[in-house]
């Protein structure tokens, strides 16, 4: 059945908006696994704008499914999630200056760099993921990498500004989900998905999991938290069962 990974990043960002201690991402990321969450992914950016170390710390001992730790290909990030060992990692793009993630990693663009990365990860018992666009040669990068799963980055499908453009974005995600499979990779998703849009993606044939947060934090303020995560798991089920 297909996975929702909740994102809880920006429960954290309102938190860090006056330096309270609520809305806790801790609380939210517990009532998100009663809620139907498969796993917690959680954003550690070097800028600290949203989810704080503490925070990475705190979850790993008290989630009972999974964290994914999305995180830069930096000896900082490589170094804390050695020490946390987080059930998965998701290397991801990153630049002070961006609003949030604005492409997928340039994993044949840097090779050995992903390689050295995934190896190091991989052999403490982390299973990685690289977080790319749609693309061929980006695909089979992740593969000649040693990374057992990518997400395919769905920004620009959910950006689109026309129906030809997001149809068009659509069959780029739905060819790379395909060649992901035949190239022996879990193949996720996640990026801008919502309310919406997520049937198109969660209707792809193979699709494992899919990560999703502003979204659903932006519904919680309207119906509560947990019917949020309940409410996007059960679009998500619906639209894989066809
Ligand atoms: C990689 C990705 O698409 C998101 O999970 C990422 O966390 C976006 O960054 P912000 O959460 O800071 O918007
Ligand atoms: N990797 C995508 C993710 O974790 C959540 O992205 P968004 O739903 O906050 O855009």
């Amino acid at each position: 059945m297909i996975k929702l990974g909740v994102n809880i990043d920006h429960i954290a960002t309102l938190r860090q908006a006056r330096g309270t201690p609520y809305p806790s991402p801790v609380q939210a990321a517990l009532m998100a696994e009663t809620a139907g969450a498969d796993s917690i992914t959680l954003h550690l950016r070097e800028d600290r704008r949203h989810i704080q170390d503490a925070d990475v710390r705190i979850l790993r001992q008290c989630l009972q499914t999974r964290m994914n730790l999305e995180m830069a290909v930096t000896e900082e990030m490589i170094a804390i999630a050695l020490d946390v060992k987080p059930q998965d990692v998701c290397l991801v793009p990153e630049r002070r200056q961006e609003l949030t993630t604005e492409g997928g990693l340039d994993v044949a663009g840097q090779l050995e760099r992903i390689k050295d990365a995934c190896a190091r990860l991989g052999a403490a018992g982390i299973r990685v993921s690289l977080f790319i666009d749609a693309d061929t040669e980006q695909l089979e990068a992740a593969r000649a990498a040693g990374a057992p799963v990518v997400e395919i980055h769905t920004g620009r499908f959910a950006d689109a500004r026309t129906e030809v453009e997001a149809a068009s974005e659509l069959a780029r995600i739905r060819s790379a989900v395909a060649y992901g499979l035949k190239l022996g990779l879990q193949v996720n998703a996640g990026h801008g998905l919502h309310y919406h849009n997520v049937h198109e993606i969660a209707g792809i044939p193979g699709v494992a999991e899919l990560n999703i947060g502003h979204a659903i934090v932006a519904q919680a303020l309207f119906v509560g938290w947990e019917q949020a995560v309940a409410e996007m798991k059960r679009l998500m089920v619906e639209a894989a069962a066809g």
